[in-house]
């Protein structure tokens, strides 16, 4: 692991922890929030280069070149650790660093998913490299299989590739397996590479949404570590209770600490493999509540002692990673991600310090950040769909016979749906809508245009005529809408920006979005992501869409891991029967 190389050597360490080296920086007269002890103590800090060298109440190894920091007053922290996160919520890695570096966030697991969809094992590593340069600690974890299947899926994630991906030093495990019924049934891809992570001594994450405590036996035998899943305090349990590492999560999805940290609030459970994680929040959910030091808020807010819940952001988190000789604590020898915090409410630290460097001051950034030539990792799947084939507006219309009941992808939530087999009037051979405000069409298209599948859903916003976005967890060209037209122009709006959202009606584009980053991430920092965001959610909901997170409705109606009913690069697609009820259409090739 790269994370465990360091500049100071040991020996350099002992020299200062005696007093015989002098020390690059001195925190004075701080409280240390000690995660191991679970103690406060008016300790000092020496750190020498990138690590810890000396935690105690002497003021060993101050020499003239030494830069004292008074603390007096103020706790010293460790780094707050994120073990869940998905970089691309609008925003990249570097403007997500921007952003959280500064609320004291100084390490992030990432997700691989986009990165490996589009670049394939070696442009993902490539990247993953350039992206070392950003001042935050990054770990990733390595996807098995996509979050919706396609025909060349198996090849894609070859095992070889994965493996070859899980053999790498930023990498410490595999990604959450959305698709657990997978690993339910044994199936040896899923079983075999989770057990050759393990013998490398890496994790495997979970995603066990709606798992009963019976089958969750299953997957923690057949070798997961951990499940951020849970959505109930009895859940919690369930998952504690297997030998799970359980996180509790609060995203801007599913904001549920308040329930799930109930047993801890009563005292009814060890905490010690209780982590907690921001699931990849949109950005003004990050702009309003931060990130992890958000968590950190609340939980205190409701009732857990400070010490408890900074322990499951740092140490508990840590030791489910593996690396809790490296990161996690306050000690002699671990990295120096140190936070100096005012207070133990806000949790906003006044400074950031990350491998002995101070990285941001008064929740500023003031380590560089870098510049990624993105161009440098161009997709390998880029959107090349013709004009000419998103002109169409029967592209987007669904085909049915009269009064033929249609399988209707009803939106019950923000990404939970139902499947409704409904009786449809048409206007000629397609499905008419017009006396139907509840619906509107769905269309995936293929990003090289080479197919089309079609849905009509319910209940997702009456005055959206047309929306189309890459933004969804197939990055293929969704496009939603009641008018044809409009959907065509929202269409060609995004394939003219190579990828992002767009919304249009009477013939004209209202909103845009450029997500240039795999039709995924945008490239602009993270005040305008926020904006950009902003006025997205407010767009949709002028034209009734009813649900709090767009940015999740149109992630998931593509991904077959949701119950009930989805659009997916397979076609429209019965998740509780694992069934694919309309096959996706070929699209004439054009020269
Ligand atoms: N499963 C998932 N895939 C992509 N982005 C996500 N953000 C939160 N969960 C996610």
């Amino acid at each position: 692991m790269r994370i465990q190389k360091f500049e100071a050597n040991r020996r350099e360490l002992i020299e200062v922890a005696r007093g015989d080296r002098p020390a690059d920086l001195f925190i004075r007269g701080g409280t240390v929030v000690n995660v191991y002890s679970g103690e406060l103590l008016p300790h000092h800090v020496a750190i020498y280069k990138d690590r810890i060298a000396y935690v105690g109440p002497r003021e060993v190894a101050v020499g003239d070149e030494t830069q004292v920091v008074d603390a007096a007053g103020m706790f010293v922290v460790p780094g707050y650790i994120e073990t869940h996160s998905h970089p691309w919520i609008l925003y990249n890695p570097v403007s997500l660093a921007e952003r959280i570096v500064p609320l004291g966030t100084t390490t992030v697991v990432h997700d691989t998913l986009f990165f490996y969809l589009h670049l394939g094992y070696k442009g993902t590593v490539r990247l993953i490299e350039a992206l070392r340069d950003v001042p935050i600690n990054q770990l990733w974890l390595a996807r098995i299989v996509a979050q919706a299947g396609y025909p060349e899926e198996e090849e894609w994630f070859d095992p070889v590739f994965v493996r070859k991906l899980l053999e790498h030093e930023d990498v410490i495990g595999t990604a959450e397996l959305t698709r657990w019924p997978m690993l339910y049934q044994g199936d040896p891809l899923i079983v075999d590479t989770m057990e050759f992570a393990k013998r490398l001594g890496k994790v495997s994450d979970g995603h066990t949404a709606g798992c009963s405590f019976e089958k969750l036996n299953a997957l923690s035998a057949g070798g997961l570590s951990a499940c951020h899943e849970a959505i109930t305090a009895l859940e919690v349990l369930d998952r504690l209770r297997l030998g799970l590492w359980t996180v509790l999560r609060n995203s801007s999805l599913r904001p549920d600490l308040q329930e799930l940290i109930e047993p801890v609030v009563e005292g009814q459970i060890s905490t010690q493999r209780l982590l907690m994680t921001t699931d990849g929040p949109n950005p003004s959910f990050i702009a309003e509540n931060g990130f992890m030091d958000g968590l950190l808020r609340q939980a205190v807010r409701m009732g857990v002692p400070a010490v408890t819940a900074v322990q499951m952001v740092t140490l508990n988190a840590a030791q489910y990673l593996k690396l809790d000789d490296y990161i996690g604590g306050i000690a002699p020898g671990r990295r120096a991600d140190v936070l100096i915090l005012p207070d133990l409410e806000s949790f906003r630290p006044d400074r950031v310090v990350r491998g002995g460097r101070e990285v941001a001051r008064d929740g500023r950034l003031i380590a560089p950040l870098p510049e990624i030539a993105w161009d440098r990792y161009p997709s390998m799947k880029p959107l090349s769909v013709s004009a000419e084939v998103l002109a169409d507006p029967d592209l987007y219309r669904f085909e049915a016979k009269d009064g033929e009941k249609v399988p209707v992808i009803e939106f019950i939530s923000n990404v939970i749906t139902r499947r409704t087999d409904t009786a449809l009037s048409t206007d000629g051979e397609y499905v008419a809508i017009s006396g139907r405000p509840d619906l509107a069409y769905a269309a995936l298209v293929a990003r090289d245009g080479t197919w089309v599948a079609k849905g009509v859903i319910q209940g997702f916003g009456g005055r959206i005529a047309g929306l189309a976005s890459t933004y969804n967890t197939t990055t293929e060209l969704l496009v939603i809408g009641r008018d044809p037209g409009a959907m065509a122009v929202a269409a060609e709006r995004v394939r003219r920006m190579g990828g992002g959202i767009a919304l249009a009606e009477d013939g004209e584009v209202k909103l845009d979005i450029p997500l240039p980053l795999y039709g995924i991430m945008s490239d602009v920092p993270f005040a305008q992501v926020v904006r950009d965001h902003d006025r997205l959610l407010a767009a949709v909901h002028d034209r009734g869409f009813p649900f709090h997170d767009i940015l999740y409705s149109l992630l998931f109606l593509t991904c077959d891991f949701l119950p009930g009913l989805r659009l997916t690069p397979l076609g429209l697609y019965d998740v509780k029967r694992a069934q694919v009820v309309r096959k996706r259409r070929n699209l004439p090739v054009r020269a």
